[in-house]
């Protein structure tokens, strides 16, 4: 059995990035950019106003104007002003010819077509939007690396840009294995339970802004598991099973990933709860045999899944691990590392009640996953521990 920390190094040293591909902008939000993207226009792209108001030389402010026409947006007629002349003008239009500066129209006054200012703070070049102030043609727009969020896929639809260079989120395969699983809804039959890893696991994964996520059941039955597999290897990148992983006459995960060429990294991790975990490879995609109950599918995703998951995406792990005092005192035996359900606020990490790996109840209120290390058993209160903050 091998350690959490020699576990984590080697689902990092076997994970890498997928090959980058091109995508719309439209599909490429919370993905990681992977070329440089330059500017091919001036944006603004012609002098525009920032306000409704009067465009005018800000030489004859102090004149009385005469308003020769109107600049409307999207207007595709440009006039032309000459001394002591304006336009109406409205935000988001172009200024007409020869006016470098606008005018709020709170702050004019009007009588027919003659107009007089009344901003005595007015500057020259207010209220009005340069050629390439947002950026300028052939400059460096965005920086491969850089995360699409709302504000920069806008930004470059703004630029024009249509199409990116990203690194592509992973497919995802789940399996379930057991032929006690029922559907929620469904009536739960002698000697069932009802289904939840699938959910659970494919909040999960939508959380990190994966789509393609495919679900499939296998019972405990070894043909039907290398069969689907097998299948799910063709399409996926990351392939997921629950239960199965353990030593029980029903349990076919690890017989399974042999008989599909699957090379196994590790089988057994010295924590609690996940023991069983099997992690294994073949080419890029990863394959990991996540131990059946609840609680340990969940703890394996957070700890080992997740990071995987952003990797591939060659995004940063956003999981993050600080330091926290215990409220209570807490025993362990040595040997495993124990990873508790805890609510953390203010520095301090309190482990809740319902913590055997069955059960979700005390998951499904925790805000943090509390490490009690390997080969320490007595933890009192106050003492200083390392907590994972979970993800909303
Ligand atoms: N003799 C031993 N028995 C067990 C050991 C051991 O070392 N020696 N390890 C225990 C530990 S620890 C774990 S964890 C489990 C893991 O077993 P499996 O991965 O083989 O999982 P299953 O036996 O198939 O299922 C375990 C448990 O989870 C329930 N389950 C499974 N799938 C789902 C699902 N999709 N939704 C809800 N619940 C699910 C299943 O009904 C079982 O109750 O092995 C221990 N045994
Ligand atoms: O390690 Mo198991 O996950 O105790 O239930």
């Amino acid at each position: 059995m091998i350690s959490v920390n020699e576990a984590k190094q080697l689902i990092s040293d076997h994970t890498q990035p997928l090959q980058a591909l091109k995508l719309s902008l439209k599909k490429a939000s919370g993905h990681i950019l992977a070329a440089d993207i330059y500017a091919r226009y001036d944006i603004p792209a012609f002098k525009q106003s920032s306000m409704d108001g009067y465009a005018l030389v800000y030489q004859d402010s102090s004149s009385e104007l005469e308003m020769i026409g109107e600049m409307a947006a999207g207007t595709s007629q440009l006039l032309s002003i000459n001394p002591n002349q304006t336009t109406r003008i409205f935000t988001g239009a172009p200024l007409p010819e020869g006016a470098d500066t606008v005018v709020m129209q709170e702050k004019i006054s009007r009588q027919g077509n003659k107009i007089t200012l009344q901003d005595p703070k007015l500057l020259p070049g207010a209220n009005v939007r340069q050629i390439g102030s947002e950026i300028k043609a052939g400059a460096l727009a965005m920086q491969k690396g850089t995360a699409l969020g709302p504000a920069a896929v806008g930004f470059l639809a703004g630029i024009g840009i249509q199409d990116v260079e990203v690194f592509p989120m992973p497919k995802v395969a789940i399996i379930l294995t057991g032929k006690e699983l029922q559907q929620p809804g469904m009536e739960l039959n002698f000697g069932q339970v009802y289904e939840s890893n699938s959910y659970s696991l494919t909040a999960a994964i939508k959380n990190e802004g994966i789509t393609e996520i495919e679900v499939t059941e296998a019972d405990d039955n070894l043909e039907i598991l290398t069969d689907v597999l097998r299948s799910a290897l063709q399409e996926h990148d990351v392939v997921l099973l629950t239960g199965g992983v353990s030593v029980g006459d029903y349990d076919f995960v690890l017989e399974a990933s042999k008989k599909c060429g699957i090379e196994q990294i590790f089988h057994k991790v010295k924590q609690k709860p996940g023991k069983p975990l099997f992690f294994g490879k073949k080419d890029q995609k990863l394959i990991f045999g996540l131990p059946g109950n609840p609680s340990s599918v969940l703890n394996c995703y957070y700890n080992y899944v997740l990071p995987a998951l952003k990797a591939i995406s060659h995004k940063e792990n956003s999981v993050k691990e600080i330091s926290a005092e215990l409220t209570h005192d807490c025993q362990k035996p040595a040997g495993l590392t124990h990873f508790l359900k805890g609510s953390y606020k203010n520095g301090k990490a309190t482990p809740l009640n319902a913590q055997e790996s069955f059960r979700l109840s005390s998951f499904a209120l925790a805000n943090c996953l509390i490490y009690l290390p390997e080969e320490q058993k007595d933890f009192k209160q106050g003492d200083v521990v390392t907590i994972m903050q979970l993800p909303n």
